[in-house]
């Protein structure tokens, strides 16, 4: 897995070179002029290292590093700056920067530091795997969970199936995290964002000359795969052509580079994942059947967020939690009618979705809980429709088919059930009383 750098330099020429040196040492970096950009790149991808300039027009580098690091203590920063003074420099060490740089920068000793900072973290990274918790309280899903925990040991290719935004990814990264291999790397591809001779040079490399622009060799996926994981994500878009080389690497571990005559081995475990039907594209001759029977010897089917309606609060509950940390808030929940809305929304987009609407509500809100008011202008419209009725029925059906979960994972025991829901017994038992349920 990659070192990843943000630079933040109001000058583009800066973070351009700086950005050049860097990748050129095998980093992955990114790069921003404007410093209130940083915050939601934060909330979005997962940096190891910030290089910030001091000066800048919008926003000192000085008071972003005190915003970032209250919010996220543990991110390394080193901060640059064409005009010191001890005053930056002071507040600099104060705020939690490891290091302070004059421009011009002594690159050496620059890239001296990230290099031991890259291998400090490689260290932390395989002493303890990362954690994404696959959060559920579908049976369905939990099936799931089980069969993640039977596949994750072997090296068997697992296929991925359901509609964007269910967890895919998710559940691959599990398997990855869960398998012996988790400390090697866990490389992904998306065979739909590249035209088929990209994509042949992304997973399996090629060599200086294969084609015009093929200036050096490169390595492909499955070699920086290599006794690690790769996830062929949107298989279904891959051609027949490209399709018959994944056959060959699952059948024999062997593949050429594009423009190579050499054979490479290698030692990747594949899981595969898509939104298309491929029964069907075999049907269409635009999936090969061969492969499809290879890649499909473990099946996940993730089912999608509108026939899970019990993970809906649950899931609401983590992203609060998740953005309440990014944003510094101390959100208790959602008010009742937004519970309702969440509750009968088809959610097309899945998790994501639900996931970016509780990030902007979050964002919006200034209370303790977030009301309709908070939530982005597309739903508040499919909200002005309904009748009181509606809301009050799905509110309704949704409790009680939680304490009839409950009840049944407590199996029976009232006590254990009320825990479950996080309510106190006698709360438990109005409510069984009111829905009918045998106590
Ligand atoms: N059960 C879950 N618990 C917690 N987070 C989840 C869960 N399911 C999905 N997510 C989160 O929702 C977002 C979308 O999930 P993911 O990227 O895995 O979906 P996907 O099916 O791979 O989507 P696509 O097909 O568009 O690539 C991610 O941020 C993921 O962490």
């Amino acid at each position: 897995m990659s070192y990843t750098i943000l630079l933040i330099d109001d000058e583009e020429e800066m973070c351009l070179s700086l950005a050049d040196v860097l990748s050129m040492k095998g980093y992955s970096v990114r790069y921003t002029t404007d410093p209130l950009d940083v915050p939601r790149m934060l909330a979005h991808e997962k940096f190891d290292l910030l290089i910030m300039d001091i000066k800048m027009p919008k926003m000192s580098g000085i008071d972003l590093l005190n915003v970032i690091k209250t919010r996220n203590p543990a991110i390394a920063v080193i901060m640059i700056t064409g005009y010191p003074t001890i005053e930056n420099a002071v507040q600099a060490m104060k705020y939690g920067a490891l290091n302070f740089y004059v421009k011009p920068l002594k690159l050496t000793k620059l890239l001296q530091e990230i290099q031991e900072l890259a291998a400090k973290s490689e260290r932390k990274r395989t002493q303890q795997p990362s954690h994404h918790p696959i959060v559920t309280r579908e049976a369905a899903v939990q099936d799931i969970l089980d069969t993640i925990a039977g596949a994750a040991p072997t090296s068997a290719p697992v296929l991925i199936t359901g509609e964007s935004g269910t967890g895919k990814e998710l559940v691959a990264n599990s398997l990855h995290q869960l398998s012996p291999r988790r400390d090697k790397p866990f490389v992904k591809v998306n065979c739909a964002a590249l035209p088929e001779n990209l994509l042949e040079s992304e997973l399996f490399g090629h060599e200086k000359g294969a084609f015009t622009g093929a200036v050096k060799e490169r390595k492909g996926r499955f070699e920086l795969a290599h006794t690690g994981t790769i996830l062929l994500d949107e298989i279904g878009d891959m051609s027949l052509k490209t399709q018959a080389k994944i056959l060959r690497v699952l059948q024999e571990q062997e593949f050429e580079r594009v423009g190579g005559v050499h054979t490479i081995k290698t030692d990747s475990r594949v899981i595969a994942a898509t939104n298309k039907h491929l029964k069907k594209l075999i049907e269409a001759h635009t999936f090969r059947e061969d492969l499809y029977y290879r890649l499909s010897v473990i099946t996940i089917h993730l089912p999608p967020l509108r026939e899970r309606p019990k993970d809906i609060l649950p899931l609401t509950d983590y992203f609060i939690a998740h953005y309440n940390s990014i944003y510094q808030k101390q959100i208790q929940g959602v008010s009742q009618e937004v519970q309702w809305f969440l509750s009968i929304h088809k959610w097309p987009g899945n998790v994501r979705e639900l996931k970016n609407c509780i990030e902007r509500a979050v964002i919006f809100c200034q209370q303790d809980v977030i009301g309709i008011e908070h939530l982005a202008a597309q739903y508040k419209e499919i909200i002005a429709t309904p009748t009181a009725a509606d809301y009050e029925q799905t509110l309704e059906n949704l409790n009680r088919d939680m304490i009839l979960d409950a009840l049944g994972k407590s199996k029976g025991v009232k006590k254990k059930a009320a825990d479950l829901l996080n309510i106190n017994r006698r709360t438990l038992y109005n409510r069984m009383k009111k829905f009918g349920i045998d106590a």
